[in-house]
């Protein structure tokens, strides 16, 4: 095993090169060794692999990944005062170490992830790895990103089902493996396991980190499936599920009448029988199959009538109508269900959308 020689410690470096933490890339930085080799470790066997580390910042997970025998790792920094002290690391790691400044939404990890690691689709997961201590401001809408490149094999994925090992709030972690029923459930859910095998892997309590992040840390690991989930594009499905998700604990025809202009409430009731799922059921208790059935549902019903694509349901109502619409149904609703619902009070996904 290749070793790093003798170098300053994390806690050096940045009282060295002055590195405060900036709030506005959400830089929260670990510096415990053993969580880093932790993560790693969750990572898998790194043996002649490509890693891909997303925001390396000062190297406390970089120091991590080149302790193993990786062969080649490409660092993505968006805050240039962390190059010289990620050059050190650079320096030590035998020419296997590539520091890129840059911005990591919006860029192709294909463009430096050379082709030779490149496997077929159906193959065993390539020898490439992304790992990453997200910055939580970006986690959200990069997994989206990765997500949707994974369901049409580019960026990275075009060099086979890379998997990846990120690190997200807590509460974030536990929505994307929130299983049908959890009170977690959502449509992140949805998302990132119609694509992927994801599992979360371990927590990390906020004050590990510093400077201590308000929330504690979920290390959640994403391997792309061979098949997905659901045979639709990522755009549909995203759309269905934004829909769906409009009222996770209510019945699923409620969140189905979004998706239809209200003159066309026949389309609801075609839905329900093309797809065969029952109408009675709450979003958060479908299972990824039902939300599939559901997604090749409403691909038929635009196949005949394509104009139903662009219908919007929000733009249909002024918000104060919408607001006015919304206490009318809740206080019928109210009335109507004498029973309560394990996660009646889960918070909206206005956060995650
Ligand atoms: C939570 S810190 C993690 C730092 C380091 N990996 C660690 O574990 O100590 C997130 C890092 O991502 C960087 N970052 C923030 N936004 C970024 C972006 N859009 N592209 C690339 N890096 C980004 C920050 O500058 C910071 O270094």
């Amino acid at each position: 095993m290749i070793r790093l020689p003798p170098l300053p410690t994390i806690q050096e470096i940045i009282r060295i090169y002055g590195l405060s933490a900036r709030k506005k890339l959400s830089q929260n930085f670990l510096l415990d060794l053993n969580l880093t080799r932790k993560i790693i470790k969750t990572a898998g066997n790194l043996k002649d692999c490509c890693v891909v580390e997303v925001g390396p910042g000062p190297g406390g997970l970089t120091r991590s990944i080149l302790n193993t025998e990786v062969e080649k790792l490409i660092v993505i920094e968006k805050d240039g005062r962390f190059v010289p002290s990620l050059e050190i690391l650079s320096d030590a790691s035998h020419g296997r170490m590539k520091i890129i400044q840059g911005d990591i939404l919006g860029f192709d990890m294909s463009d430096v992830v050379p082709p030779e690691y490149t496997c077929q689709w159906q193959d065993n997961t390539p020898n490439i790895h992304v790992i990453g201590n997200l910055p939580f401001s970006v986690s959200t809408p990069l997994i989206i990103r990765w997500l949707n490149s994974i369901s049409t094999q580019s960026n990275l994925w075009s060099r086979g089902r890379a998997a990846m090992t990120l690190t997200f709030q807590k509460e974030v972690a536990e929505r994307i493996i929130a299983p049908p029923r959890s009170e977690y459930r959502c449509r992140l859910s949805v998302m990132c396991q119609y694509l992927c095998n994801v599992s979360l892997k371990f927590s990390i309590p906020g004050k590990a980190f510093v400077p201590p992040p308000k929330v504690d840390v979920g290390v959640v690991k994403f391997v792309p499936r061979r098949e997905p989930l659901i045979r639709q594009s990522f755009a549909l499905v995203e759309r269905m599920n934004r829909h769906l998700f409009h009222h996770p604990n209510k019945f699923c025809f409620k969140s189905l009448g979004t998706l239809f202009p209200p003159d066309r409430e026949d389309l609801i009731w075609t839905m329900v029988e093309l797809s065969g799922v029952d109408a009675q059921i709450r979003p958060f208790e479908l299972t990824n199959e039902q939300v599939g059935q559901l997604c090749n549902a409403y691909a038929t019903i635009i196949g005949q009538e394509p104009d139903i694509l662009t219908y919007e349901f929000r733009s249909q109502k002024s918000a104060k109508e919408r607001r006015q619409k919304v206490t009318k149904v809740l206080a019928l609703e109210q009335r109507l269900l004498s029973s309560s619902f394990p996660n009646e009070n889960i918070d909206s996904e206005k956060d995650q959308r």
